[in-house]
């Protein structure tokens, strides 16, 4: 049968920041021996090309360009995912907080959207594709057989946030990072153009409370009665 009637199959995975999408994406794409596509790396890569080149954040037409016109590579090093911005290593980065408020504003530009939507669309290859983000169900893969949205209270996505800066040596305070990221779910959840949603057709999971394995266990069982039935 040709790619076009019977398409590699998709996982989405979206949700707010922090409620554990790298994680779970990354986990079953190794399990599973799917491709990985983090969009959110293009949105923060995106940002830092902006940022680096004193672009004005708030005007979309020359933010809409850098995004149409992005020297990216992602490379597997020693079982990790490393950007590359125009050959630069840029992982450590694209992660800095203020990267990432960055990108929540470039992110809400319907310009800059479409211009990253076929880049998006061409990881989509065999044996499958495990896709995270915020609009993967909605708007990038919505034929996709599985799509979970997944969430956790903004105190406890603050925490997690929170462990994870303080085991990499960055000293953070926690009310500023629930303050963030509640900001940051905000300007997801409202913007006109791909809005944080849940897909009509996604299976909503709350990971409050529930470890990494506990969630991966409950996707893999989707996996299994969706996918590999
Ligand atoms: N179910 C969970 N329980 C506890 N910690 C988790 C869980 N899922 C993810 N984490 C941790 O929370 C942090 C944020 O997870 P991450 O996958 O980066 O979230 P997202 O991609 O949604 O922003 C990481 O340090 C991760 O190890
Ligand atoms: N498909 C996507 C992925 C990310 N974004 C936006 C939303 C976020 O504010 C930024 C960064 O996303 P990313 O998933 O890397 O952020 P978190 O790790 O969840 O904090 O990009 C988006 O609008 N659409």
């Amino acid at each position: 049968m040709s790619e076009v009637n019977n398409p590699s199959p998709v996982i989405t995975i979206d949700g707010p920041s922090g409620s554990g999408k790298g994680t779970i994406a990354r986990l079953l794409a190794d399990k599973l021996n799917y491709a990985l596509l983090d969009s959110g790396a293009l949105y923060r890569l995106t940002a830092l090309s902006a940022l680096n080149r004193e672009a004005d954040l708030t005007d979309e037409a020359t933010l809409t360009e850098i995004a149409a016109n992005l020297d990216i590579r992602f490379e597997l090093r020693d079982g990790e995912v490393v950007s590359l911005l125009e050959g630069q290593d840029v992982s450590h980065d694209i992660r800095l907080e203020r990267v990432s408020m960055a990108a929540s504003k470039v992110a809400a530009m319907p310009g800059v959207r479409a211009a990253l939507l076929q880049r998006q669309r061409d990881f989509r290859q065999a044996p499958g594709l495990v896709a995270d983000g915020r609009d993967m169900g909605t708007t990038v893969f919505p034929d996709a057989p599985v799509k979970i949205f997944l969430t956790a209270s903004a105190e406890e996505r603050a925490r997690r946030r929170f462990e994870q800066l303080r085991e990499k040596g960055v000293s953070v305070s926690l009310r500023d990072l629930l303050e963030d990221i509640r900001a940051r779910d905000a300007r997801d959840m409202n913007r006109a153009t791909s809005p944080l949603a849940p897909a009509e057709d996604a299976v909503e999971l709350d990971s409050t409370g529930v470890d990494i394995d506990g969630v991966l266990q409950i996707v893999l069982q989707l996996v299994r009665d969706r996918i590999r039935a």
